[in-house]
């Protein structure tokens, strides 16, 4: 059966990969970041499992500039698939800490093709690359061929990786694959997101215990897919004979206020009356309209992006409302 390592396993596509893989067999490694809490919420279903988490579902601890330990775990673990998952994602907190967005999102990812360069055995790897690479783009979907044109030090961060995996794959033969992502959400979106912030108020508003949503422009326009759509997506990637760079996008957008407005009314609210402008939410600079061509993922993986925006928002607003219910219920 075969193994594999994911960096970002506690994340909201991380856990939906891990547990893919599982269920299709796998031996799963993850590697996560030592701190004081050990609660990972998102991997809890799997923790529950005895016999996953005894058998196959192994965490290491490294950050992703630890090289040396990042070396000895593959040396020992020799997985046959490598999912690059990791780094500094939120695109408005990247003007707040470029140094460090930099540090882990590019040179994080140099860092691990140094390493996979130089094993005896090299995993397939896969980096999860970002629409922000295209920041302002002069075309319409936008391609694997469409010139970046970052406008974050996130996506400038990534727009670097994505070209060095590019780069190891052509000039050292390494399975290299970029998947550049646009946005996919889930219930299991982190909550400094505007999707999950907008379902989680949304849900505190509707149970009383919240009365504004603060929040930054509702201009931007975003192709929204579900997360777990995309990870499906990745793990075929790695299933080819050779290896490329696909857009996973679902050719659609939608405004930020769209979003809003779908998610209030679906617990019975009208947005205008709780929406507040915050400039603490305003960016420097804002993509505006980034849409993705998956032609590359529908013909070679026969992959298309099925669940619809109507779909996810309900299924967070759902969650949400779980959730804040049962603490409202834990605080009685
Ligand atoms: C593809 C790409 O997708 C994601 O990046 P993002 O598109 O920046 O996602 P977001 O949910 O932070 O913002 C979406 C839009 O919503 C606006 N917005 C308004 N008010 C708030 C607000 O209060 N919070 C946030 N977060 N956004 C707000 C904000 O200005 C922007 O126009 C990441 O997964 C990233 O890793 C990635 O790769």
């Amino acid at each position: 059966m075969k193994s594999a390592m994911i960096t970002g396993i506690t994340g909201q596509d991380g856990s939906y990969l891990a547990e893919l893989l599982l269920a299709k067999g796998y031996t799963v490694h993850g590697f996560v970041r030592r701190n004081s809490s050990t609660t990972r919420l998102r991997l809890d279903p799997l923790f529950r499992d005895k016999k996953v988490y005894n058998e196959r579902l192994f965490l290491h601890y490294a950050d992703l500039d630890d090289a040396t330990t990042i070396r000895r775990v593959l040396n020992r673990t020799q997985p046959d698939e490598m999912y690059h998952l990791a780094g500094q994602s939120h695109v408005g907190a990247s003007f707040d800490i470029p140094e460090s967005t930099c540090q882990f999102t590019a040179m994080g990812t140099l860092k691990l093709l140094e390493i996979i360069r130089d094993l005896v055995k090299k995993p397939k790897f896969l980096h999860i690359s970002s629409s922000e690479i295209f920041g302002c783009p002069d075309e319409s979907p936008q391609n694997e061929w469409t010139p970046m044109r970052p406008v974050s030090p996130y996506g400038v961060a990534k727009a670097f990786a994505t070209q060095m995996t590019r780069l190891y794959r052509e000039s050292f033969g390494l399975f290299a694959v970029n998947v550049i992502c646009y946005n996919h959400e889930s219930p299991r979106r982190g909550e400094s997101f505007v999707t999950r912030k907008i379902t989680r108020t949304a849900a505190e508003i509707s149970l009383g215990i919240e009365d504004k949503l603060r929040m930054g422009s509702l201009d931007g326009r975003r192709d929204w897919g579900y997360a777990p759509d995309f990870v499906d997506a990745m793990w075929r990637t790695l299933q080819q004979e050779t290896a490329d760079d696909y857009v996973l996008a679902t050719g659609v957008t939608h405004s930020v206020k769209d979003f809003l407005e779908a998610a209030f009314q679906s617990v019975g609210l009208d947005w205008r009356d709780h929406y507040q402008s915050d400039p603490r939410y305003m960016r420097p600079a804002e993509v505006t309209n980034l849409v993705g061509d998956a032609t590359n993922a529908q013909r070679k993986l026969g992959w298309t992006a099925t669940t619809k925006l109507e779909g996810i928002v309900k299924s967070m607003v759902k969650k949400d409302l779980e959730l804040v219910t049962e603490s409202i219920a834990k605080q009685k």
